[in-house]
């Protein structure tokens, strides 16, 4: 409040300040311009009153002066003049002029006449006599003899100037100047100032002489008028008089606007008249009475004579300045009422205003809060109408039920809700919330939302709920209270719960597969290790709860590796699905049938009282797989091999039963295709002799346990060794030697079949090399090589590389390829080819006819031998199946110009066969088995032939 006080009382302040000043300036303005006006006017009235005055003066001494001319021209008309006819005329004329004081004539008068003038004067004036005045003015004393006398002879009017009569005036300085000037001009002219001694206080004057002329004389010059001058008529003036009588006449005494001076004599010089014009006023500032215009200066000749007159303005007066001083007072008055107004209006409206702003400002507060609130409603309007687009867009359902009725009756489901649970909205808005469940029967999540639904809180849960057609979805719903408006004591009620649904159906269904792939084998969809591991422990505490046994059975395709090598995985794995269908098929219900990889298969067979239903599956398994399949162009005929461990006798855990029935099945393949084996106790110690046998393969040859043996070949013709087949040997140390068909599988399995197969090509190579040095010349060595080998990227390489090395010709290097190699990928089979043909190396078909047989491709393989597989050679005498695939292999061979060499020749009625069908070599224990390097050398050196 003080604040405002404060800025009022400024505010006021500066308003009435202001206002004063411009009232006082206002003021101060009409003031001097009143001023200036009333100077002006007053100047003006000076200057018109000052020219008045000096007109006047001058006009009334003039006309005074004429009066003596009008007089001085009766002298001239009429002559002699009598005394009377002078009184007669100049008295009406003194009566009308009262300020002439005197006319008087002198005559001329020579000391001739002198005594007969006293003597005529005498007559009326006794006392008369030409006398001369004295400084009082007396004439009592007569004038000495002169030649001439200048004598008053009239006056008039004669009362008060009597005494002048006879007065002799020709000696008077003052005149004689005067008197000769007129008399030579003829004009009227003035004397000097005089003291008129004839009246009281010896008053100044003049006198204005005029010459009379004697009639009829001539006049023209000075000296004719002084001769013709007889006498001279005076007017006497006072000057006090004179100008006052003027003055007055024309009244212009009466006003005291004007002061005058009237200045006469020689020179102008001397003041003879003043009258002062009205007295400054003592009451009134100096300033107030300061003069209008300045003083005029006039000056006229007033019969010779100079004359100045000054006009002097008057001091101001009040009446001079009334307006500019009513200007003054009533500039003040507004002024002082203006500032009254103002001080009052601004105190009022400063205080009005100050309210008015605080108000404005209070107003605006108001507005801007009220936009604010606007704004922020708009927003929030905004921020409402997006989230409940974003409701309505929602991808996942949502729900609003009401918190306070009975049962959470739904109140809002959105456009996502009816479109993942087939319900429109008027189907569910208004009933219960647990009717959004269906007919799902097991809901053992809806707990955690129940809950957190009674305890008004947030939560979640997996739930199942069930589409309008049926269909079972998953859905991950939250649930959240929602708070509605705050109560009288505060507490803010829950009005509302917000459901929200994310159909995790794919989540559930991705979950689900993931735990079925976890459990599960990709390619067949049996169970995999882990779920037969499971199923395995949970049978077997089944077995041992119910005290009957467990079939754990090992299966193993025969041949599969065959297939995947020569078809490739697309057709490994379609019959690998094949052969889980047909498990599948084989197998109960209750039955486990597990892929543990590759082609190895486990089932689990519970086994209920004595019937040994295990047998009869064993056999519809084995039947099932010697089913035919198809694969692509190419029908086979698969078998497998089945090794069994039985619960518990064979094994108390998982793992020793699998293993148990792996090893039994081991066995089973060693009796050949197509044979189950039941675990035995001693069949363990074969199984860990081969995973040691595994252990020392992989430092056979670095320890120099690999030798070679050659098997000689022989031309059927000519009966002689043509060449060998190089074949690995392995000396165990404590196994002794160890066949290849037992260690290059597993080698190849191991990957050592490279560095293997690699000293075995260089070793035959350089021994093939060092017997042509010996002396046979033509000795071809064949080595085996493996389908890793052949698919080797190096193998050109390495096989340039040895030749290169051990400088056998490549001419006398025959690889020997298997049909699986080729056939696997024909194109890339008959790259390798082509390239190996190109060192020179020469190409056989190892095995022929065991495998795919396509005989259509032999045609496009640069191959140079074929080699009938000893299964056929063994039975060509005893089955004529085997002897007429021998008879087409040979025949064909031979249309594609390839050499033909049967392997496994053990008797001469084979080798009658074969030389009759003409086979082009041979090699077999009917001539040598294998032999190693020296007895290999010895043989060629005892040059032994094949009998004829
Ligand atoms: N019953 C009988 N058998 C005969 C007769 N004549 C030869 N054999 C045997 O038949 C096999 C011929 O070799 P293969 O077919 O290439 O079959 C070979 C070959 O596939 C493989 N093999 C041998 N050495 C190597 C090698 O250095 N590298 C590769 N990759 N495989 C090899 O091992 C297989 C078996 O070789 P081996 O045990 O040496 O067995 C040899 C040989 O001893 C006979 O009249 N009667």
């Amino acid at each position: 409040m003080q604040k405002i006080l404060r800025r009022v009382r400024i505010s006021v302040s500066v308003s009435v300040l202001i206002t004063m000043l411009a009232g006082l300036a206002i003021t101060a303005l009409c003031y001097v311009s009143a001023r200036q006006i009333e100077a002006e006017s007053a100047r003006l009235l000076f200057q018109h009153d000052a020219s008045v005055r000096s007109a006047a003066l001058m006009s009334g001494l003039n006309n005074a002066v004429e009066q003596l001319k009008v007089l001085n021209q009766l002298f001239r008309s009429i002559d002699p003049i009598s005394r009377e006819q002078f009184r007669s005329f100049s008295a009406p004329l003194l009566q009308r002029y009262p300020e002439i004081q005197a006319f008087s004539y002198r005559r001329v008068l020579d000391h001739a006449d002198r005594a007969g003038y006293e003597h005529a004067m005498r007559q009326a004036h006794p006392a008369f006599m030409i006398a001369q005045g004295d400084d009082d003015g007396n004439n009592s004393q007569p004038v000495p003899q002169r030649d001439s006398y200048n004598v008053i002879d009239y006056v008039e009017p004669l009362h008060g100037n009597a005494q002048l009569l006879g007065l002799d005036t020709s000696n008077s300085p003052g005149q004689q100047v005067a008197r000769i000037a007129s008399r030579d001009s003829g004009q009227p002219t003035a004397t000097e100032l005089l003291t008129l001694t004839q009246y009281p206080g010896r008053q100044t004057g003049f006198l204005v002489l005029a010459p009379v002329y004697r009639a009829g004389m001539a006049l023209d010059t000075p000296e004719q008028r002084q001769r013709a001058v007889i006498g001279e008529t005076a007017a006497t003036f006072r000057i006090t008089h004179l100008i006052a009588t003027i003055l007055g006449n024309a009244r212009l005494l009466d006003s005291g606007h004007a002061g005058i001076e009237v200045f006469a004599g020689a020179q102008g010089e001397t003041l003879v008249y003043r009258h002062d014009a009205a007295p400054t006023n003592r009451a009134l500032p100096a300033w107030m009475q300061a003069a209008h215009g300045q003083p005029t200066l006039s000056s006229f000749s007033l019969a010779g004579q100079p004359w100045r007159v000054r006009i002097t303005p008057a001091h101001a007066l009040w009446n001079d300045h009334q307006g500019s001083l009513y200007v003054l007072l009533g500039g003040l008055l507004s002024t002082l009422l203006a500032v009254a107004y103002v001080y009052q209006l601004v105190s009022r409206n400063s205080v009005i205003e100050r309210i008015t702003g605080e108000r404005t400002a209070a107003l605006q507060f108001a507005n801007l809060r009220l936009s604010e609130d606007i704004a922020a409603r708009l927003q929030n309007e905004k921020s409402l109408r997006l989230r409940e687009r974003i409701i309505e867009v929602s991808a996942n359902a949502i729900v609003i039920c009401s918190a306070e009725a009975p049962g959470y009756l739904v109140e809002y489901v959105n456009p996502a809700f009816e479109r993942i649970t087939g319900y429109p909205a008027q189907d569910v808005v208004g009933k219960p919330l647990a009717s959004l469940q269906g007919n799902i029967p097991e809901q053992p999540n809806m707990d955690q939302l129940q809950t957190a639904i009674r305890e008004q809180r947030e939560g979640k849960a997996i739930l199942r709920y069930c589409r309008k057609d049926g269909e079972v979805y998953w859905s991950e719903t939250f649930v959240a209270p929602v708070r509605g408006q705050a109560g009288d004591d505060g507490a803010v009620p829950i009005s509302h719960f917000v459901l929200a649904q994310y159909d995790i159906s794919a989540v559930m269904r991705f979950e689900a597969e993931l735990a079925f792939q976890a459990r599960h084998d990709i390619l067949t969809g049996l169970a995999n290790r882990r779920l037969l591991r499971e199923r395995l422990e949970h049978e077997m505490a089944v077995a041992q709860r119910s005290g009957l046994p467990l079939w754990v059975v090992f299966i193993d395709l025969d041949r599969f590796k065959f297939v995947n090598d020569t078809l490739g995985h697309d057709a490994g794995d379609t019959l690998l699905k094949g052969v889980a269908e047909r498990l599948l098929g084989a197998t109960r219900e209750v039955d486990t049938v597990a892929r543990l990889g590759g082609d190895e298969f486990v089932l689990l067979l519970p086994q209920h009282g004595n019937g040994d239903p295990g047998m009869a599956i064993l056999q519809r398994i084995l039947d099932a797989v010697a089913q035919p399949m198809q694969l692509g162009e190419y029908e086979f005929f698969l078998s497998c091999s089945m090794g069994v461990a039985v619960y518990p006798d064979d094994g108390g855990s998982a793992e020793m039963l699998i293993k148990h029935a792996d090893i039994a099945m081991y066995r089973a393949k060693e009796q050949g295709r197509g044979h189950w084996q039941f675990y035995a106790s001693n069949m363990n110690a074969d199984t860990l002799q081969r995973l040691s046998l595994e252990s020392e393969l992989r430092h056979a040859l670095e320890r120099e346990q690999f030798h070679l043996e050659y098997q000689p070949q022989l031309d059927l013709a000519s009966g002689q060794v043509v060449g060998m087949e190089a074949l690995l040997r392995w000396r165990h140390p404590q196994l002794g030697l160890i066949s290849p068909a037992s260690f290059i599988g597993m080698a190849e399995e191991m990957g050592l079949i490279i560095p293997i197969g690699e000293w075995v090509l260089r070793t035959a190579c350089a021994q093939a090399r060092a017997w042509q040095l010996a002396g046979h010349t033509h000795l071809r060595v064949a080595v085996n090589l493996s389908a890793r080998q052949f698919k080797q990227r190096n193998l050109l390489h390495a096989v340039a590389a040895v030749l290169t090395e051990t400088g056998l010709d490549a001419h006398y290097l025959e690889l020997e390829l298997t049909e699986s190699m080729v056939m696997h990928d024909v194109e890339q089979a008959t790259a390798i080819m082509g390239n190996l043909k190109a060192l020179g190396v020469q190409l056989s078909i190892d095995d022929f006819g065991t495998g795919y047989s396509s005989l259509a491709y032999l045609r496009h393989f640069p191959i140079d031998v074929l080699k009938i597989d000893r299964s056929f050679v063994n039975d060509i005498t005893h089955s004529s199946d085997d002897a007429a695939i021998v008879c087409a292999i040979i025949s064909l061979a031979h249309n594609l110009r390839l050499k033909v060499i049967a392997e496994g020749v053990e008797t001469t009625a084979q080798l009658d066969f074969l030389r009759e069908h003409g086979c082009d070599q041979m090699q077999g224990y009917l001539y040598s088995r294998p032999l190693a390097a020296p007895a290999f050398e010895a043989l060629l050196l005892q040059g032994a032939r094949l009998a004829a």
